[in-house]
């Protein structure tokens, strides 16, 4: 089996340095890790510096393999990334951008099931009535869920979504999660995705991993990951993680650590 490890990831942008040296060991497929801290901690510098997107020093080794910086064409043929913020759009209808996403890097997949994988993904996300309109008409969330097709469609062996819920309803929340989850046992995947709300990372993952200032604070279960005192110290606030009638850990804030 696959694991993703991060040895060493230096990150500076100029004479700062954001991310001091990390380490992570042994993502599993078939895994969902929340990447969680505060704003600013380093989320979104790390998932691009395994996609190999900015420059960093230490290695991603991933398959058997080794990526530093630069190893681009490499490294996209295993691992999908959806950014926070989308680029802005192309004048294509949602069928052919997701279509040609797939196209574009699934590669050593067979040809002629592309258009029965679009068509499965846009209704596995419910947006199959959305097939035919143009990206630029979409609201912020239809085009999130967009995004979330084009990487998930990609069929990659890594999976790195930043923020994907942020624009997203309740439901399609919870919708997007199943799904996320549902799909990165079924195929194998290596999952990492940038949470801000630890009641999703409770519910809806397999393993934690929490920064502050660009460090690694503490990594492993979400339940044994969030607590009262990862949360008075990485986020300042006063709060209790407790079992609600369902039996899900649920996230009680009483205040700011101070106040
Ligand atoms: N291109 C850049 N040039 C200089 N500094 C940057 C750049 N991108 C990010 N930073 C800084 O690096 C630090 C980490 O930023 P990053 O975007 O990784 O944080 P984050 O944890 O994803 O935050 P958020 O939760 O707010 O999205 C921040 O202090 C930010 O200001």
């Amino acid at each position: 089996m696959t694991t993703l490890s991060i040895e060493n990831i230096r990150v500076r942008y100029g004479r700062r340095e954001v991310i001091p040296g990390l380490d992570v060991t042994a993502l599993q497929p078939g895994e969902v890790t929340a990447l969680l801290g505060p704003n600013g901690c380093g989320k979104t510098t790390l998932l691009k510096a395994i996609a190999g997107l900015i420059r960093c020093d230490g290695r991603v080794v991933f398959d058997g393999q080794t990526f530093g910086y630069g190893d681009f064409a490499a490294r996209a043929r295993h691992i999908a990334y959806l950014p926070q913020t989308l680029p802005p759009t192309v004048h294509l209808r949602v069928f052919e951008s997701i279509l040609v996403a797939r196209q574009a890097t699934a590669v050593g997949l067979a040809r002629g099931g592309d258009h029965a994988e679009v068509l499965q993904v846009l209704d596995r996300l419910d947006i199959g009535h959305l097939a035919m309109r143009y990206l630029s008409e979409l609201s912020g969330g239809q085009r999130q869920l967009v995004g979330i097709a084009q990487a998930l469609v990609r069929a990659p062996a890594v999976l790195l979504l930043d923020e994907p819920l942020s624009a997203l309803d309740l439901n399609h929340q919870f919708q997007v999660m199943d799904l996320l989850r549902q799909e990165t046992r079924a195929r194998g995947m290596v999952t990492v995705i940038v949470l801000h709300d630890l009641n999703v990372a409770l519910r809806h993952t397999d393993r934690a991993l929490l920064l502050k200032a660009g460090q690694l604070v503490a990594e492993g279960p979400p339940a044994a990951v969030i607590n009262g005192a990862t949360l008075a110290e990485v986020y300042g606030v006063r709060g209790r993680v407790e079992p609600c009638s369902q039996g899900f850990s649920q996230i009680m804030v009483d205040g700011l650590v101070g106040a």
